[in-house]
């Protein structure tokens, strides 16, 4: 069902830190379904959008994830060299591009296709941040590069090549425990027969 946006009218906007990710507080009016105006306190993260892919062989039936360091997860007190799928920001390209980019950068793959699947907020209760999830079927031949992510950007990516089934079972052992990529594998287990 639609909402009209005549139900929320932002009251003020302040900035709380406006680092890397921009914080801010919003005071808004919220009319609720009763009808009563309720003013309400909400915090947001300005985060921009991201992409990111499921590099899947189906030669070797395998999957292409990375492994990096995370320090929110650190800070959380799990283990902090997590295993993705690769993903990566905008940076205003469209999201294809900027896919085809990221799986570069980090792998060393040069997609043949990259096919759109769907975008799902990653955590709408606070965080703007939208994601664009792809597929793409790789073969060996296409990795014409080491991939390991930009230097200038300290990023230190380890390149790990898994059976489909392998990382399936990576998620219940809680070894695999990042949202996308989990989102991709299971994807990828109930779509595996179409694709091979
Ligand atoms: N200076 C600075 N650089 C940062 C900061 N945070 C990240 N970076 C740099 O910004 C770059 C981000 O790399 P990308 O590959 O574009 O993004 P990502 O971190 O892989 O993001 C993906 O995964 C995240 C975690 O699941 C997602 O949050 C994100 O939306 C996306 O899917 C990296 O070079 C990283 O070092 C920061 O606070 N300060
Ligand atoms: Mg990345």
């Amino acid at each position: 069902m639609m909402q009209p946006k005549s139900r929320v009218k932002i009251v003020s906007t302040e900035t709380l830190s406006n680092g890397w990710t921009k914080l801010s507080s919003y005071l808004l009016d919220y009319i609720d379904r009763k009808g009563a105006t309720q003013r309400l306190k909400r915090e947001v993260y300005h985060r921009t959008p991201a992409a990111c892919i499921l590099l899947y062989d189906p030669k070797r039936d395998l999957v292409v994830l990375v492994r990096q360091f995370r320090l929110a997860v650190h800070i959380n007190g799990d283990p902090a060299w997590m295993i993705e799928v690769p993903a990566g920001l905008l940076d205003d390209d469209h999201p294809e591009q900027a896919i085809r980019r990221e799986a570069m950068e980090e792998t060393g793959y040069h997609l043949r296709d990259a096919r759109f699947l769907f975008k799902c907020y990653t955590s709408p209760g606070a965080i703007t941040e939208v994601v664009h999830f792809f597929v793409s079927l790789i073969d060996i031949a296409d990795r014409v590069a080491e991939g390991g992510g930009l230097d200038e950007e300290h990023e230190d990516i380890e390149v790990l090549e898994v059976p489909l089934d392998e990382a399936a079972q990576m998620i219940e052992n809680g070894e695999i425990f990042d949202a996308k990529t989990i989102m991709l594998l299971q994807w990828a287990l109930l779509n595996r027969h179409k694709l091979r």
